[in-house]
């Protein structure tokens, strides 16, 4: 970032003692033109060195294998954006032959340390954990959003708050609320059912008991109504009600738009804070829903308070509640979105789950509830779920930042260089996975015969390989929650709706135009011609 403070300081002095005479010269200029003529100097020269001579002959960075086709100044920028997050990296995991590091160039030559091994992955997210903070950009736009919660926090901080949480998500307490995940599986299909019903009656066969939803949507309706419920015993009800406000005010943060990329551009460049003071409707937007979120989880809190007798709380602040219902929705949410769509893509895969949901869970339409021990003792459900969040990982990338002069497998890392944490190339790394790494196939998930432990890990050559919910102590805390979710809506939706692509070249992965923010989603939705099927 421009070191405007430094910058401001020595243009000041040097404006004095020209404008003030006490440098031998021809006629003194003003002291404003001094100022502005040594600040635009300095900012030249900064310029200079940060976008051409350090990348390319200063960086100690600079001998690592790296992606060819740079532009002068923008690197590999013009690629970056024309595909979506993560593609450009998936490409360069996969053919560019590295040791577990690759350098690659962002906007105006910024470098970027894309993390690729099981062995660099580990010392990024394990062993050096703390050394690897998130950046100045992802903290302040995600933290105007969700506030400095355990998401955000850092060090000291950070480990005390996850500590505070953990219990709250270990398995024992996660497995009491499969119930509660069944019960809003069956208002979604209930309410999902409904629509298809009643679009199919007003078409031209009203007995085909089909119709067009955007899966996206509802997911996201009923991840919000499950969040509420689960973390603060309150129902949204919006699966109900489409156009319920927090789910709307959500919509409208996390729409990726043209203003938001540009935005981010102006972050990197300048400051996050300077983007954010910009008057554009985005930013704009955002405030709006973010003062709108913050005063329904303010009140959520003060009934919860009211409810616990006025005694303090303990295990939920307001920060833990924001953070809780961004990270835990959405997420969940996109990962439904593409389940969705690639059970649709392969209708052998989705026939063959729907027969074993239908033999071992119990009718949806009934008032049966399923427990922990029903979902996992369906290996085809699993693997489905497990596919689906390798091949499609919601959170396409994250960020880091050295916080401190640092190494990584010996190579020396300088403060503040990015690093690139990428589930979406991780994932699909033919080293770790093999040569179909990049075909969906839940069958890798499968046990072949007794005591098969290769399968827990999908065939991978290291559990670094899946990278969905990151590992190690920054790892999603909501990990054994989401795969529970995951796993009930998954099977609601199979076992109720036979799913179609509605339009037929998305078949083509290609043709499907991805936008991500934080979570990857299709850009114009999900558009699945789903019939609502009788016997279950
Ligand atoms: C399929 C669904 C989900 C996916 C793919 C997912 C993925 C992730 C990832 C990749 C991170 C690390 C982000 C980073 O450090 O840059 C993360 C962190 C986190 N997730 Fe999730 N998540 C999911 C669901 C959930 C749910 C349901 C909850 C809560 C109920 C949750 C709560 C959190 C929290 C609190 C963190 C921050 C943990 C920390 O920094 O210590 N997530 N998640």
């Amino acid at each position: 970032m421009l070191p405007y403070r430094l910058m401001s300081i020595v243009s000041l002095g040097g404006a004095y003692l020209l404008s003030s005479g006490r440098v031998p010269q021809w006629p003194a200029p003003g002291f404003l033109a001094a100022f502005t003529a040594l600040w635009v100097a300095q900012g030249l020269v900064w310029l200079v060195w940060v976008v051409v001579l350090y990348p390319k002959l200063f960086s100690p960075l600079r001998g690592l294998p790296e992606p060819t086709g740079n532009s002068f100044l923008m690197g590999q920028f013009k690629k970056i954006t024309r595909l979506p997050t993560g593609a450009p990296m998936l490409e360069w995991i996969n053919s560019i032959p590295n040791n577990g590091l690759i350098r690659y160039l962002g906007p105006f030559n910024q470098e970027r340390l894309l993390i690729t091994a099981p062995k660099t992955l580990a010392e990024v997210l394990v062993t050096k954990n703390y050394d690897f903070i998130k950046p100045d950009q992802f903290r302040f736009s995600i933290g105007r959003v969700l506030g400095i919660g355990v998401l955000l926090a850092e060090g000291d901080e950070h480990k005390m708050q996850r500590r505070n949480l953990l219990p709250a998500f270990a398995f024992r307490h996660v497995k009491d609320l499969y119930p509660l995940f069944w019960a809003k599986s069956r208002e979604g299909v209930e309410a999902m059912t409904e629509q298809i019903l009643k679009e199919a009656a007003q078409g031209p066969d009203p007995e085909s008991q089909t119709g067009v939803i955007e899966v996206g949507n509802w997911a996201s309706r009923i991840t919000l109504d499950i969040i509420g419920v689960a973390g603060l015993g309150c129902d949204f009800d919006a699966i109900r009600n489409p156009e319920n406000p927090l789910s709307e005010a959500y919509a409208r943060i996390f729409k990726p738009s043209r203003q938001a990329r540009m935005l981010q551009l102006i972050g990197l460049l300048l400051s996050p804070r300077v983007a954010a003071w910009l008057p554009v409707k985005r930013n704009e937007d955002i405030m709006d829903a973010v003062h709108f979120i913050r005063a329904e989880c303010s009140k959520l809190i003060n009934e919860k308070k009211t409810k616990l007798a006025n005694k303090e709380l303990t295990d939920v602040d307001i920060l833990s509640l924001m953070t809780f219902l961004a990270a835990g929705h959405e997420t969940t949410a996109s990962g439904m979105t593409w389940a969705a769509y690639l059970l649709a893509k392969y209708p052998e895969i989705q026939t063959r789950l729907r027969a074993e949901v239908r033999e071992h869970l119990p009718s949806i339409s009934g008032s049966s509830t399923v427990s922990s021990v029903d979902i996992d003792r369906m290996p085809y459900l699993n693997a489905v779920c497990n596919e689906v969040l390798r091949y499609y990982g919601p959170v396409p990338l994250t960020l880091r930042k050295a916080a401190c002069d640092t190494s990584i497998q010996g190579q020396f890392v300088p403060k503040g260089t990015q690093i690139m944490l990428v589930p979406w190339a991780v994932n699909k790394s033919e080293a770790m996975w093999g040569g179909d790494a990049q075909t969906f196939d839940p069958e890798r998930w499968m046990p072949k015969g007794d005591g098969d432990k290769h399968a827990a890990s999908g065939g991978a050559t290291s559990n670094y390989a899946f990278m969905t919910f990151l590992h190690g102590p920054r790892s999603c805390i909501g990990q054994s929650f989401a795969k529970a979710e995951f796993a009930c809506l998954l099977a609601s939706w199979v076992g109720r709706f036979e799913m179609e692509l509605h339009n037929k070249e998305e078949a083509d992965e290609s043709k499907i135009e991805i936008k991500s923010g934080v979570t990857a989603r299709p850009g114009k939705g999900m558009h699945i011609r789903a019939k609502v099927l009788e016997g279950w």
